[in-house]
């Protein structure tokens, strides 16, 4: 028997995110080949017309799966009835720009967006924010939709997963696919911890560590982290605009993971609600090694943590309290 449709809410769909992630959705890559879709598309008034554009195109692709499209800029019409909802609207970093620069601009605008989720979406409506400052972005809307539980709550490093593992396979000359638990700890920003200590590679003698392939610690405690930690600069200095395609896929394999589940022995890293785990400051969104089984994600836990690491969480963790008191500041 035929599936019902879901409905998933993408906010920003005019953007450049929006226009590589709907035909993405459209197509079945972020729930499955089998799951008919009914697009929700929300952006701001000026953007209307280039929104509807992107409407008449996904009327134009005859996508089998897509059963609907609402294009509106009208957040409650938006956000009615949605069971997925990936927040992409807002304003993009420039090159020059740290993330904290568009704080302003982006907070309020999820401070006024939680709200309108919460009246309007589906029960247990799964929401991934993506604009940023990412983080930060979803905490705040976490507190002002105190109904939706935190637990359905998540910010976007997927992609910053997905760049340590393109790193990690360039360097070693193997298919990206048999690389995997990476992590990404932390904030979406440069001050993120990419982690390779749990890392492995498929090989035709088994698993083999990534340390031990890499054989180069200076270049995996050096090089590796910062170039993964810079990617999002290095994008918009040569594209002289963000990240788009790979930002695009990287929200289909989080959505993906979270509601189809994680592979057996594969975790991925998720922007999730800190209870605390390796002495990470409660009440944070932070970034964490997940499993996801039956529509929920949960933390990784008792991975070892040398000093060199521990330091790095630390960093990355006081950057996010920063931001958020930063956040309540430009909200009041
Ligand atoms: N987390 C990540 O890994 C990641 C990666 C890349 C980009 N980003 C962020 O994603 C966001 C979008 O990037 P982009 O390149 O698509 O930007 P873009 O400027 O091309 O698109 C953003 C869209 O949001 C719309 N918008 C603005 N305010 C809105 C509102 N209140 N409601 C609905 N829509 C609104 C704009 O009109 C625009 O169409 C940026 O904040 C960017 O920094 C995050
Ligand atoms: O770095 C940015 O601001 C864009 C985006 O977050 C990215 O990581 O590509």
């Amino acid at each position: 028997m035929a599936k019902d449709p879901v409905r998933v809410l993408v906010t920003g769909a005019a953007g450049q995110i929006g226009y590589a992630l709907v035909p993405m959705i459209a197509r079945g890559v972020m729930l499955g080949p089998d799951q008919p879709v009914i697009l929700h598309m929300l952006d701001i008034p000026p953007a209307a017309e280039s929104l509807n554009g992107v409407k008449m195109e996904l009327v134009d692709a005859a996508f089998p799966l897509l059963k609907g499209v609402v294009a509106t800029t009208d957040v409650v019409e938006a956000c009615t009835g949605v069971n997925i909802a990936v927040m992409v609207g807002g304003f993009p970093r420039k090159e020059g720009m740290e993330r904290k620069d568009v704080m302003t601009k982006n907070v309020s605008i999820y401070k006024s967006q939680a709200s309108a989720l919460e009246k309007h979406a589906a029960a247990n409506c799964k929401v991934l924010v993506v604009a940023n400052p990412a983080n930060t972005n979803a905490l705040i809307l976490k507190e002002f939709a105190p109904s939706i539980p935190e637990r359905n709550i998540s910010c976007l490093t997927r992609l910053d997963h997905n760049r340590a593992l393109g790193q990690i396979s360039e360097r070693l000359s193997v298919p990206v696919s048999d690389v995997k638990n990476v992590i990404i700890w932390g904030n979406h920003s440069s001050t993120q911890y990419p982690d390779v200590n749990h890392a492995t590679v498929k090989t035709p003698a088994g698993e083999k560590p990534v340390r031990e392939l890499v054989s180069d610690d200076t270049w995996l405690n050096g090089e590796f982290i910062t170039t993964v930690q810079q990617r999002g600069a290095a994008i918009i200095k040569a594209r002289k605009l963000s990240s788009a395609l790979s930002a695009a896929s990287g929200a289909c394999d989080h959505i993906r993971d979270w509601v189809l589940g994680t592979p057996e022995g594969t975790w991925v890293s998720m922007g999730v609600y800190s209870d605390g785990s390796y002495n990470v400051p409660a009440g944070l969104i932070y970034s964490f090694p997940v499993t996801c089984a039956n529509g929920e994600w949960k933390i990784v836990q008792g991975l070892s943590i040398d000093e060199f690491s521990r330091k790095k969480l630390d960093l990355t963790a006081e950057e996010l309290t920063e931001e958020k008191a930063l956040a309540y500041s430009c909200l009041s």
